[in-house]
């Protein structure tokens, strides 16, 4: 099966404001969906349905087959899905290694969590895997204040990885970042579709042009048009609403 979530008809309202107003589409196993859209479109709103934060008032999500619709974010993860919140999850004082070993402590039984930390086992495994692929292996033991903007960013990613989620879902993972770390952090997204079924939110229209397999465009609440990038910006309602020419 290559569908690994159905995201049909969700809608939620702030007063009289229809911020997502009967958005559907479906996210393909192993590719990147991303929702773009103009400031105010609803994407975080929608962010925010999907991954728990927020109760629709009508719609569904639907993850490997099973209704997950407004289930706390404890329940989305358990279903398989992560939310990286742009470094609000890290241990500043604590170093990289010890951060990514705290989030990978969910694939350890519940029992150890009661004793010291293990050097070997699953969890301690993933830890290295993850600070060997995310490059991470000369700062393993500096505290995350210590590091740059842009490696906290991908730190927050590895430690959403940490518990082998099935969709990882990424709001602006490169806002803020240099040329350089935007390219480097664009490929190692790229490189996580061998592993996990990405969602993003993307405004640097080249990038999303880049790294998408799919392009779900909202405006005012709605979904306004979505297909393969060249298709969505070619697309003259999109142009007219999100490039601002038509
Ligand atoms: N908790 C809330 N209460 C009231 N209105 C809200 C709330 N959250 C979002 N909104 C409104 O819903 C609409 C959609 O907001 P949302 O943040 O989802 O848009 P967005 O596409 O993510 O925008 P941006 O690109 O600027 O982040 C906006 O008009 C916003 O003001």
């Amino acid at each position: 099966m290559t569908d690994i979530m159905h995201v049909e008809g969700l809608c939620i309202a702030f007063g009289g404001l229809k911020a997502v107003d009967g958005v559907s589409f479906t996210a393909k196993r192993n590719k990147i969906t991303t929702v773009i859209g103009p400031n105010g479109a609803g994407k975080t709103t929608l962010f925010n349905l999907i991954s728990g934060a927020l109760k629709p008032s009508g719609g569904r999500v639907i993850i490997k087959g099973k209704d997950v619709t407004g289930k706390g974010p404890a329940a989305l993860q358990e279903a398989g899905l992560a939310r990286s919140f742009q470094i609000t999850n890290l241990f500043f004082e604590m170093t990289v290694r010890e951060n990514l070993r705290l989030a990978a402590q969910r694939l350890e039984p519940v029992r150890q969590a009661l004793l010291p930390l293990r050097r070997h086992g699953r969890a301690a495994d993933k830890v290295t895997a993850l600070i060997e692929r995310f490059g991470f292996a000369e700062k393993a033991h500096e505290i995350v204040a210590a590091l740059s903007h842009g490696e906290q960013r991908r730190l927050e990613i590895a430690m959403c990885l940490a518990s082998e989620p099935q969709v990882l879902m990424l709001d602006e993972p490169t806002q803020g970042m240099s040329h350089g770390d935007t390219e480097d952090t664009a490929q190692l997204i790229r490189s996580l579709t061998d592993e996990v079924t990405i969602l993003l939110i993307e405004h640097d229209i080249g990038l999303v042009m880049s790294l998408s397999d799919h392009v779900v465009v909202m405006h005012q609440g709605r979904k306004l048009a979505e297909g393969i990038p060249a298709e969505v910006r070619a697309d003259s309602a999109v142009q007219a609403a999100y490039f601002g020419h038509g």
